[in-house]
C-alpha cells in the first residue's frame, strides 16, 4: 500500500494508534477512569498526591508510599536559583505559559540525569516536576503583580500549599477543596492533543524533560486547554447574564468557535463537568457571586438551545479560579500543574514498549518536475 492509496484521518479524528492502560474515555457511557477508577471517585474520596501516585504507578498508594512521595515532593519545592533567575529574566509581556515551558527546559538543562531515560530516573523526574511547576506559576503571578515570592511550606499538602504561594494565605477549606478537585479532574485525559505530543517526543528516544516541554506546548492552544483562560475573556465580552444569548448569537453568526464547549470525544457531554460544576457552585456561594453563575448558565443554556453542543472542563474552571484569585492568564498554567502527572505516566508507558510515531501524509503538491 502507498501513501496515496490509504485513507487519511484529517486530525487523526477516530484513529486508535496504540494501547494504553493508564486511562480510560468512554464517550458513550460518558465515565473517565484512572487506572480503572471513576474519576468522579477519586475527586471525592482522595488526595491529588493519591492520584498522581496512582497514574505514574497504577494502584493507589498506601499509608507508607504516599508518606514516601509526600516527603519526597515537598522536600523539593523550593526554586533552584537557575529557575527563579530564568523566570524572572523573561518579560512580564509573555505568556506565562511560555514561563512554565522555558523554567521546564532550564530544570532539564541543570538535570544530571537528563539523559538517563530508566524508568526509575523518570519517575524521579516526575516526581521532581510535580513539586516544582506550582512555585513557578506562583512566582510568575506575583512577580506581575510586583508582589514577592512567598516560600513554600512542607506542611501543607500540594493544592494548600499551592494557594499559600501564590496568595500568601491558606483560603477557606471550601476553596481548598475545589482547586484540589480541579487538580484531579485535570490530570489525565488518555491521547488529548499534549499527551500525545508527549509521546511522539518521547518515541524518538529523547528526554522527559523535551517531551513535557512539547506538551506545554500544546496545551496552550485556545482549542486545548488555553479554553479555561478563554472562558473568562468570553464572560468579560459578555458581561452580564441578560446579555448572553444575543451576544451568542452575533458569534455564531461570525462563525466563532465559543470556548469551553465541545469535544473531539464526548459528543453528550463532558464526563468531568457535573464534579467541577458542583465545586464551582460552592465557590460561587462562597464568595457570594450569584452573577457569575448567572452568566455561566445563560451562555450553557443558549449553547445548548442553539447548537446542542455542551461545555468541556475548561468551562467551569475558567470561572472557579477567576473566583480563587487567579489572574485569567494563570489558568492553563494551573492545568500544566495537573497535567504533569498524565503526562509523565504516558512518557513512561511510551517508552516500556517503544515503537517511533511517524505517520504517513499523501503529498498534493506539484507533480515531479525539472529545476530550470
Ligand atoms: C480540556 C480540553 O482541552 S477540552 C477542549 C477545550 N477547547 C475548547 O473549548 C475550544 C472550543 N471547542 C472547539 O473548538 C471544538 O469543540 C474542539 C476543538 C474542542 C473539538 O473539535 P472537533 O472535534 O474537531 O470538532 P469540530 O471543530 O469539527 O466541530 C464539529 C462541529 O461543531 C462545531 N463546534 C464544535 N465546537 C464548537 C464551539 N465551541 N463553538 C462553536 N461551534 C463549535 C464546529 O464548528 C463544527 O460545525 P460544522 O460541522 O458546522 O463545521
Ligand atoms: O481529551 C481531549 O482532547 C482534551 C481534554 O479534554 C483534555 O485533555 O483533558
Amino acid at each position: 500500500m502507498t501513501e496515496s492509496d490509504t485513507q487519511i484521518h484529517k486530525g487523526l479524528a477516530g484513529v486508535v494508534v496504540d494501547t494504553t492502560e493508564v486511562s480510560s474515555v468512554d464517550a458513550e457511557s460518558n465515565s473517565l477512569l484512572y487506572r480503572g477508577y471513576p474519576v468522579q471517585q477519586l475527586a471525592a474520596r482522595c488526595s491529588f498526591e493519591e492520584v498522581a501516585y496512582l497514574l505514574w504507578h497504577g494502584e493507589l498508594p498506601d499509608a507508607a508510599q504516599l508518606a514516601d512521595l509526600q516527603s519526597t515532593g515537598r522536600s523539593q519545592r523550593v526554586l533552584p536559583a537557575p529557575v527563579v533567575d530564568a523566570v524572572l529574566a523573561l518579560p512580564t509581556t509573555c505568556h506565562p505559559m511560555d514561563v512554565v515551558r522555558t523554567a521546564v527546559s532550564v530544570i532539564g538543562a541543570h538535570d544530571p540525569t537528563e539523559q538517563d531515560s530508566s524508568r526509575e530516573a523518570n519517575l524521579a523526574k516526575s516526581v521532581h516536576l510535580l513539586a516544582q511547576i506550582p512555585g513557578i506559576v506562583a512566582l510568575d503571578q506575583r512577580r506581575r503583580r510586583g508582589q514577592d515570592p512567598v516560600a513554600p511550606r512542607d506542611d501543607l499538602g500540594f493544592a494548600e500549599n499551592f494557594l499559600w504561594m501564590t496568595f500568601g494565605e491558606v483560603p477557606d477549606p471550601v476553596v481548598v477543596h475545589a482547586f484540589e478537585v480541579s487538580m484531579i479532574l485535570y490530570a489525565e485525559h488518555s491521547f488529548n492533543a499534549s499527551t500525545f505530543t508527549a509521546r511522539v517526543i518521547a518515541s524518538t528516544l529523547s528526554d522527559l524533560h523535551s517531551a513535557v516541554v512539547g506538551a506545554i506546548g500544546a496545551l496552550k492552544g485556545p482549542l486545548h486547554g488555553g479554553a479555561n483562560e478563554a472562558v473568562m475573556a468570553t464572560f468579560a465580552e459578555i458581561g452580564t447574564a441578560d446579555r448572553a444569548a444575543d451576544w451568542l448569537d452575533d458569534a455564531l453568526a461570525h462563525k466563532r468557535k465559543i470556548m469551553g464547549f465541545g469535544h473531539r470525544v464526548y459528543k453528550h457531554g463532558d464526563s468531568r463537568v457535573p464534579t467541577m460544576h458542583e465545586s464551582l457552585v460552592t465557590l460561587v456561594e462562597h464568595y457570594d457571586r450569584p452573577d457569575l453563575l448567572a452568566l455561566y448558565t445563560a451562555l450553557e443554556s443558549a449553547m445548548t438551545e442553539r447548537k446542542n453542543i455542551l461545555p468541556n472542563l475548561d468551562y467551569p474552571t475558567g470561572p472557579a479560579y477567576h473566583l480563587m484569585g487567579f489572574d485569567t492568564p494563570t489558568f492553563t498554567p494551573l492545568f500544566v500543574a495537573s497535567r504533569i502527572t498524565g503526562w509523565t505516566a504516558h512518557v513512561m508507558e511510551q517508552l516500556g514498549a517503544n515503537s517511533l510515531i511517524r505517520p504517513l501524509s499523501r503529498y498534493v503538491g506539484p507533480a515531479r518536475r525539472d529545476v530550470p
